[in-house]
């Protein structure tokens, strides 16, 4: 009995998963191409048609009507994060999943946000005084009427079509608000929540590269490379293309390109103090030529002056890479020239062991300046003859 009842359902969802799926992804680009990227964001202009037929199905959706909504999500940007957001990522997941709206929270703790431009249109509002009428005709009738006039399958048109396919349709926009805030990376600006992520996009029809929209929300794409998953931007760009919708607006590709790098910026930045740099050359004691001479000569110090910097390579001394030599010969010397080619052009790795040998700073910099103060202090190339 209960393998014949699991085989005629098998039997049905191979029949009309097609228009079925079909059904729940047109369900759900609608309130996304509508509600979010029409009225909430105003990021292009609908023509009277298609505006008509996105409230009609937005309002299918059964997430409220646009004003009410689009209220909802302004503040939700405006306010990310904080106390007055709608469904701050900060109390949850599943707070900014569904838990917002079981919690009853006064109007006033939720951040205010400007919607005078949807109290001026007039579609909007005969959308928002009509919604109940519209979410019964629209989220329970019209579904059910496509599939029982459609194929005859009036049961399956209410059950899949309309009532699972609103569980499903709630859940995909819900994980705008969660998913997008919890999974992924925020290419553009890592201080709020909103992140980017591939299997956010795929559930939401495009809304998850949501650190992008967080910071371009005016932008009617979503995701912005060509590779990316935003099947809600295809659809407006197709009805931009049948004159159907028209002033599609993006941000400039050199202000998206700006964020990009300071992050990458700043990541590098975050990797780059894990590592020892030394100390700064600004923070090192200052001393004269003949001072640092004179240490080398008299106090026996290890010291090579290089580009007005002072090193210490006592203990670098017998590891050096070209012998120990060379060093050798340039204590007390100023060896900027050899180091830079006169003998051996060093490589950037030497460069970077060079950081952690710092000493001091010599007084008017390098050789040039000292020879000039006294030119009887032997440089490179007095002796490298003999060196060699
Ligand atoms: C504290 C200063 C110095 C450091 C940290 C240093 C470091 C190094 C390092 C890491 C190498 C391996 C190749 C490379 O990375 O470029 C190298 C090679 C070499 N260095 Fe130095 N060096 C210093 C000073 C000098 C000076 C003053 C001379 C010459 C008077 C010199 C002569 C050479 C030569 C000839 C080689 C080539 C070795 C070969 O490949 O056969 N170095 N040095």
């Amino acid at each position: 009995m209960g393998g014949a009842y699991l085989i005629k359902v098998h039997c049905m969802i191979r029949r009309h998963s097609f228009p079925y799926l079909t059904h729940y992804a047109h369900h759900l680009i609608k309130p996304l191409l509508g509600y979010h990227r029409l009225w909430a964001h105003r990021s292009y202009n609908a023509g009277p048609a298609m505006s008509f037929v996105l409230a009609l199905l937005g309002a299918g959706a059964v997430e409220g009507s646009i004003k009410w909504w689009s209220r909802g999500h302004r503040a939700h940007h405006r306010w990310t994060d904080t106390e007055k957001d709608p469904y701050s990522a900060h109390r949850g997941l599943f707070f900014s999943h569904l838990g917002w709206m079981l919690i009853k929270r006064p109007g006033w703790k939720i951040g205010h946000a400007d919607v005078d431009d949807l109290n001026k249109n007039k579609l909007v509002q005969w959308q928002h005084k009509n919604y109940l009428a519209l979410i019964f005709l629209m989220g329970v009738v019209f579904p059910t009427a496509v599939a029982g006039l459609g194929w005859g399958d009036w049961r399956g048109g209410y059950f899949y079509a309309a009532i699972l396919r609103l569980v499903f349709v709630h859940h995909a926009t819900f994980c705008v608000n969660s998913l997008a805030h919890w999974l992924g990376e925020g290419p553009f600006d890592d201080r709020h929540s909103p992140r980017d992520h591939f299997i956010t996009a795929f559930m939401t029809l495009g809304e998850g590269y949501h650190n992008f929209h967080h910071q371009f929300p005016q932008d009617y794409r979503n995701a912005i490379r060509f590779y990316q998953y935003d099947p809600t931007k295809w659809v407006i760009a197709t009805c931009a293309f049948f004159r159907l919708a028209s002033h599609l607006k993006t941000f400039p590709e050199n202000e998206v390109r700006k964020g990009q790098l300071q992050m990458i910026e700043k990541r590098v930045l975050e990797k780059k103090t894990k590592l020892q740099w030394g100390t700064p050359i600004a923070d090192l004691p200052v001393m004269s030529f003949e001072d640092y001479h004179h240490a080398c000569k008299n106090d026996n110090k290890k010291w090579i002056l290089l580009e007005g910097v002072v090193y210490d390579v006592a203990e670098f001394m017998s590891e050096h890479p070209g012998g120990e030599k060379y060093l050798k010969m340039g204590i007390g010397k100023d060896m900027t020239a050899a180091f830079n080619g006169g003998m051996y052009d060093h490589s950037n790795a030497a460069r970077n062991l060079l950081s952690l040998m710092r000493v001091a700073v010599v007084e008017f910099g390098g050789e040039v300046e000292a020879q000039k103060k006294n030119p009887s202090i032997p440089v490179y190339g007095d002796d490298h003859a003999k060196a060699a």
